[in-house]
């Protein structure tokens, strides 16, 4: 049973995976950030430092092309000012061809003032106007430069001027060209332009010094990880590029940082997933204890069911879940009749298969919401839902005590068992589990009361009784202790009713809170509690004390069986009666049949010692019992005294009168005193007196009356009350 409120071991982990992701995660996106930024930056960088480096070797190529061309032009500005002589086309072949740069394929051109071509060379061919009109989109930037520059220029012409060149990369939608322009000499109107194709070769040359690879003419310039720079148009179809693949760090970053991080990130998600594997494990391995540990705090080990703790929870919840409805349940105490006889008789092993089967025949009487609980020893309790009326709860009750008193097979024998049941009806006798439970239990007290085997439900005078019992519980022995106990005397008459023979101690309670409670209420619960061997031994004293004045007279004290079995019974009781220096004879127990019954030779031995003492025995309510025959001879009783409940029956019931005149006469028989109880009226009087009876004793002559009454009734003077003189 998973604990309310603590989350399973697969939530815990999930609630663990997400945040752990989540931090992994981000670790990542931040390393990941970090390095992408630095790449960034370090690309930049390089693609910068790539591009001045491209655009200083582009600067160097127009150069050495401006200073070919410029070398021409001084080549033919000597020859025409008849210095040396020049084959103009020979020699832009040689000087092309031993140049730096670009080579093979120059074309170079001498032209006039109107553009019109002199002559020229294309490759050390021959050239004239139409090879040069097939690339004049080439030559038109420089020319113009030049033509621009000569304009301006006010020394042109003068002398003083020097050459003016202007050199270009161009392309011509296919390939790229460094061109170049110059004037021959200050004072000619002729220009020289030149142009040679940045081939494959060419552009090899450039890239290689840079080391950047795959150089070429593009007219897009977004290519990734490219370099790129801007060359002049000699067309109108638009922008075109040399480009270069660039080796940038990114691409290092990509190719093996991006592989490390992502091993290590790798690394990382099977580490925590094994941690987080691990931890699940170890979870569900504490979720298990404490399931275990749980379902041992909540559960009885030997039948399984729940305990006193979880019933009470699972009362809780369910109190909880009908408060807004109209319906009832019912809580029911069970206890065991004989449950203890069948341990004694046939060993703790039986009696654990008897608590099984109990549990197993309960559980089979139940529905699946009704909530069976063993709270320990012979005690179950169940709470009964779906009351919808208190004869619900009666049927179950019914089912019950048939299902219990079938025989049960246990090892040894088979056992024939009751069940005691108290209920508790909600929201009839209350709404709480502290209310329910109680009363449910005060009415498995009057169940058991009652005679056992039988259901009883809660009524209101059973919470009353329980709390006297409380109080008695509370109060008892202090009272004993304080000496707040009082005894009441009542008179024992010979048959005629005039002569008082005898009188009988009668304890009574005065609660300085609670008024007179009765012994009747209070003498089971000190029997119960241990209270009645120190009660017993007071009562005994007190009346031995009060005995003293009435010397004439027998003083009769009950005694419960539980003081007589007490091992030191007899000197405890012959101690007191010398300690008052009474008569022994003058003192007579009265004993119920219980006495005998518990244990008949331990009784036999200490009544034989008590009568060798001189003290007198009577067997108190006879009548009430089994009054076994056996047991008036086996004993040596004095006296029987028949109980009142006869004399209070005789009128109604003949049977009676014929049981009190048959007890009369038995007694007779056995040479035994016979005292009648309860003698309230003078036709019982005489009827009791007809079959001669020797004693009576009833309200008819007096009721239970304090000592000083006794005083009065013997005519004792105050005074001389404490002589012990009878009147
Ligand atoms: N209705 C009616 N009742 C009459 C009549 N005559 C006497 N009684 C009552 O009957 C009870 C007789 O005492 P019990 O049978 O020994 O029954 C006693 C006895 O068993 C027990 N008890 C009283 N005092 C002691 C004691 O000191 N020690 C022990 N162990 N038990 C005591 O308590 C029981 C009840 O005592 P009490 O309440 O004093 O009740 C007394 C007495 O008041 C009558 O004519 N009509």
């Amino acid at each position: 049973m998973p604990v309310k409120g603590f989350p399973s071991p697969t939530t815990v982990a999930t609630r663990l995976v997400w945040p752990m992701a989540a931090l992994i995660l981000l670790v990542l996106l931040l390393a990941g950030s970090v390095v992408w930024w630095m790449t960034r930056t370090l690309d930049q960088a390089a693609m910068q430092d790539e591009r001045a480096r491209v655009a200083l070797a582009l600067n160097d190529l127009r150069q050495h092309a401006l200073e070919n061309i410029r070398s021409y032009a001084t080549t033919l500005s000597s020859d025409k000012m008849g210095r040396h002589p020049v084959d103009p086309v020979g020699t832009a072949a040689i000087l092309t061809s031993e140049g730096k740069g670009p080579s093979r394929q120059w074309a170079i051109f001498l032209l006039n003032t109107d553009d019109s071509v002199l002559f020229g060379s294309v490759g050390g061919e021959v050239a004239g106007q139409p090879q040069f009109d097939g690339r004049r989109r080439i030559f038109d930037a420089v020319i113009r430069d030049v033509r621009q520059k000569e304009a301006s220029d006010p020394h042109l012409h003068t002398g003083k001027s020097g050459m003016i060149g202007a050199t270009r990369i161009v392309h011509d939608g296919w390939s790229a060209y460094v061109a170049a322009a110059t004037t021959i000499s200050s004072d000619s109107p002729h220009i020289v332009v030149g142009a040679s194709e940045l081939d494959a070769r060419a552009l090899s040359e450039i890239a290689g010094p840079l080391g950047l690879q795959e150089l070429h003419l593009s007219t897009n310039s977004n290519i990734r990880h490219s370099g790129a720079v801007a060359i002049d148009d000699a067309t109108d179809r638009g922008p075109a590029f040399l480009v270069w693949q660039s080796s940038l760090p990114s691409a290092l970053v990509n190719d093996q940082a991006l592989t490390a991080i992502a091993a290590i990130a790798l690394l990382t998600v099977a580490f925590a997933a094994g941690i987080l594997l691990h931890v699940r494990g170890q979870l569900i391995e504490l979720s298990r204890r404490q399931e275990q540990v749980q379902r041992l705090a909540a559960h009885d080990s030997l039948s399984g069911l729940p305990n006193r703790l979880l019933f009470g929870m699972r009362l809780d919840q369910e109190l909880a879940r009908i408060k807004r409805s109209d319906e009832g349940l019912a809580v029911m105490f069970l206890d065991l009749d004989r449950f203890k006889d069948v341990n004694d008789t046939y060993g703790h092993e039986a009696g654990d298969m008897l608590i099984r089967i109990v549990a197993r025949r309960l559980s089979n009487l139940l529905r699946g919401a009704d909530t069976l609980a063993r709270f320990g020893g012979d005690e179950f309790a169940i709470i009964q839902t779906d009351v919808k009326d208190p004869r619900d709860a009666e049927a179950l009750a019914r089912r019950i005590l048939d299902a219990l008193t079938m025989p049960c097979e246990v090892p040894g024998g088979s056992v024939t068992i009751g069940v005691s049941i108290g209920v508790a009806l909600s929201p009839r006798n209350g709404t709480d589990r502290e209310t329910l439970m109680r009363l449910a239990d005060t009415a498995l007290y009057q169940a058991k009361n009652g005679g056992r085997n039988r259901y009883s439900f809660f009524e209101r005078q059973m919470d009353e009784a329980l709390r006297l019992r409380k109080v008695v519980e509370d109060d008892l022995r202090a009272a004993i202790l304080a000496d707040e106990l009082q005894l009441h005397y009542q008179p024992q008459y010979k048959a005629n009713g005039e002569e008082i023979v005898g009188v009988e101690a009668l304890v009574r309670w005065p609660h300085p809170q609670h008024g007179w409670i009765s012994p009747q209420q209070f003498i089971a619960i000190a029997e119960e509690r241990g209270l009645i061997i120190p009660l017993g031994e007071w009562v005994l004293r007190k009346a031995c004390e009060d005995a003293k004045r009435w010397p004439g007279l027998r003083i009769a004290v009950n005694v419960s069986p539980i003081q007589f079995r007490q091992r030191d019974f007899v000197s405890s009781v012959m101690n007191i009666i010398e300690e008052a220096d009474i008569d022994p004879t003058r003192v007579e127990l009265e004993v119920t049949e219980g006495v005998v019954m518990d244990d008949a030779d331990a009784a036999e031995e200490a009544m034989m010692e008590l009568r060798a003492r001189g003290v007198r025995l009577a067997l108190d309510d006879f009548g009430t019992g089994y009054s076994s025959l056996i047991y008036l001879r086996r004993f040596a009783f004095d006296k029987i005294k028949i109980d009142r409940s006869f004399l209070e029956s005789m009128e109604t019931t003949g049977e009676s009168a014929i049981l009190v005149h048959s007890v009369v006469h038995l007694g007779r028989a056995l040479g035994l005193t016979v005292t009648a109880e309860g003698v309230e009226t003078s036709e019982q009087h005489r009827f009791l007196q007809a079959l001669g009876c020797h004693e009576l004793q009833g309200y008819l002559f007096s009721k239970p009356v304090p000592a000083h009454e006794i005083d009065k009734m013997l005519g004792i003077a105050p005074d001389e009350s404490r002589s012990g003189a009878v009147a």
